[in-house]
């Protein structure tokens, strides 16, 4: 449902390009108080985990990104990247993305 509200064009602008950016400035609330975004839920049964994952999203994906260099696996054009995505409780993608983690010497 999230995904679909995402979608939605009468809540946002050019709402199938990935523009990260929207959000500087934005203040929409996360905690399932504006529910034209609610990436936690809402109500009773929104995420517990949401303090958690507020806290350490973010670390994780900088550790992974700091830690080590990237690449994809040999003959892997980046323009090929299958992008389809897989509906489910989250929204995933369909052909899992194959990267190799390089650590420096
Ligand atoms: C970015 C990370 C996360 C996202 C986007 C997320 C998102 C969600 C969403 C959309 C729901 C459904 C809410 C509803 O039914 O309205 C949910 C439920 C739940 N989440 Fe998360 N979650 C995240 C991380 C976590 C973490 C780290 C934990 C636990 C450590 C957690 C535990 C739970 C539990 C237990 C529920 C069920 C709550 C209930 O049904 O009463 N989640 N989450």
């Amino acid at each position: 449902m999230d995904g679909l509200i995402g979608r939605d064009e009468r809540y946002w602008e050019d709402p199938f390009s990935f523009l990260p950016e929207r959000f500087l400035g934005s203040k929409l609330d996360y905690r399932g108080q504006d529910f034209e975004y609610i990436p936690f839920g809402a109500g009773r049964r929104i995420c517990t985990g949401l303090p958690l994952a507020v806290r350490m999203v973010h670390l994780m994906l900088a550790s992974l990104v700091h830690s080590f260099n990237w690449k994809l696996p040999v003959g892997t054009n980046p323009h090929d990247i299958d992008m389809t995505e897989q509906f489910g409780v989250t929204l995933k993608k369909a052909t899992p993305l194959h990267a190799i983690a390089v650590v420096d010497e």
